[in-house]
């Protein structure tokens, strides 16, 4: 299978468990629950999202004819001599594209595989860190994994039933709007109130980073 990749570079993981580790960001193009158009946002199901997923004219992007050719752009991306390859899975909505191919030619490669997906197509078998972040008038599939990131506030989705699924971690990113500081108090508000769930803070941005 060919790929579409938006697109790809090095930078640190900024959200979640893994924020502050070095990582390679391939973002595939196209989404399931947003066409990616402006003029749709208002009647697309996943309304507040921060992110150009449309075409391969991002840097790093292009279209990939087969799994070699993409690993060989991770690999590129990586460098040679360093270890504890990590590659994260992101889009636009990764698993409409990963397949077996894909995780196959990114473990012999040597690469821990994370993904970011909403949930709503199951999360390939292979893939060794699954963050799901669920969208409220959508529907989960995947409702297990290791973290579990909620964008908070979003009406229509309670804390008290997601708690119910079983992830490993469990966590609150504030909602990037307008509304930014009113969103982060509620984040925090949040796990104040809930144990069970800590705080998740898009580090990249507070550091000018991709
Ligand atoms: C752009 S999405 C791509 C992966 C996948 N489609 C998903 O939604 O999980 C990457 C992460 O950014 C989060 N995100 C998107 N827009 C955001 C916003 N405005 N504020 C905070 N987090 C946001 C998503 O919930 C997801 O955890
Ligand atoms: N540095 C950095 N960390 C991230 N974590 C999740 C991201 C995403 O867009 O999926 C993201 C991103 O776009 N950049
Ligand atoms: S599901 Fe993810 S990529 Fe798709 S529109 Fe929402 S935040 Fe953006
Ligand atoms: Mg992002």
């Amino acid at each position: 299978m060919s790929y579409a990749v938006k697109e790809m570079f090095l930078t640190l993981q900024g959200e979640g468990v893994h924020a502050g580790r070095r990582a390679v960001f391939v973002r595939f193009a196209g989404c399931n629950l947003w066409s990616g158009r402006e003029v749709d946002r208002a009647s697309a199901i996943c309304r507040f999202c921060d992110t150009d997923f449309v075409g391969t004219d991002g840097e790093g992007g292009g279209k990939f004819a087969d799994a070699a050719a993409l690993v060989a752009a991770v690999e590129g991306f990586w460098g040679a001599g360093f270890e504890r390859r990590f590659v994260v899975l992101t889009g636009g909505e990764p698993m409409l594209q990963i397949d077996d191919s894909l995780v196959e030619a990114l473990h012999a490669a040597g690469f821990t595989i994370a993904i970011e997906s909403n949930g709503t197509i199951a999360a390939h078998p292979g893939i060794d860190w699954v963050c799901i972040s669920p969208k409220a008038g959508s529907t989960v599939v995947q409702r297990s994994g290791d973290e579990l990131k909620l964008v908070w506030p979003q009406p229509g989705l309670d804390p008290a039933e997601i708690e119910g699924w079983n992830f490993a971690n469990f966590l609150a990113q504030p909602l990037d709007d307008p509304q930014a500081d009113a969103n982060r108090e509620a984040a925090v508000a949040l796990v104040l109130a809930r144990p069970k769930w800590r705080l998740s803070l898009q580090t990249h941005k507070l550091l000018g980073l991709r």
